[in-house]
């Protein structure tokens, strides 16, 4: 495990592998099976997109989630799910009650940068995000201008955690990679009891 400070804040756990290639290849398949696998529309910028990519969010009852204007109501645990969730705990050192499952088809699936802040997350969310497949490139930009980017190549059972500010002072996304095969990528989250 690599411990990565991030100069404007925030930390990176890198767990590089975290499950076998075996494993990994198992997880791949059991969860194109269970996992019931959407092109989701959001609203941005006033106009509806579809999605560059196929995504499911999977949960405890009540985990539910939104953003871009999208508001998911969570899938119950599958077998697969359930046991890559208990080992991604146990790795982690914390609990999760949610999971946001993308599916990047082939290299022309890409993920906007972003940051992951929405306040169901909480003020300093744990992140934990398990590849498989084809491997890809992983871009953290800080938000202030002129700071330093981090590439990441999250390959095949890779676990990277992303902890304290992160969210805060960098966005994260997965660009567009011309001849990339499929690859799925799990980010388990904590959601927090809507605030009354
Ligand atoms: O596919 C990835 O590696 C990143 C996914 C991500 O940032 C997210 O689901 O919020
Ligand atoms: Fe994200």
């Amino acid at each position: 495990m690599t411990r990565i400070e991030l100069q404007h804040g925030g930390f990176l756990l890198f767990h590089d592998p975290f499950l076998t290639p075996d494993e990994a290849r198992g997880s791949f398949s059991a969860l194109l099976a269970e996992v019931p696998f959407r092109q989701e529309t959001i609203r941005l910028f006033g106009k509806s997109i579809l999605q560059p990519r196929l995504s499911a969010w999977h949960g405890d009852p009540g985990a539910s989630y939104t953003y871009s204007g999208l508001s998911l109501t969570p899938n119950p645990w599958t077998p697969a799910l359930a046991s890559l969730r208990a080992r991604v705990e146990a790795a982690a050192g914390c609990t999760f009650n949610s999971v946001l499952v993308n599916h990047y088809r082939d290299g022309d699936d890409s993920m906007g940068k972003h940051a992951d802040d929405e306040p169901e997350l909480g003020e300093n969310p744990v992140i934990a995000s398990l590849s498989l497949g084809a491997k890809r490139r992983f871009v953290l930009e800080p938000k202030k201008k002129g700071g330093e980017k981090v590439t990441l190549e999250l390959g095949e059972g890779n676990l990277l955690v992303m902890a304290g500010t992160t969210q805060h002072h960098y966005r994260h996304g997965v660009p567009k990679q011309a001849g990339r095969g499929a690859r799925m990528n799990l980010t388990f989250r904590r959601i927090l009891p809507a605030r009354i």
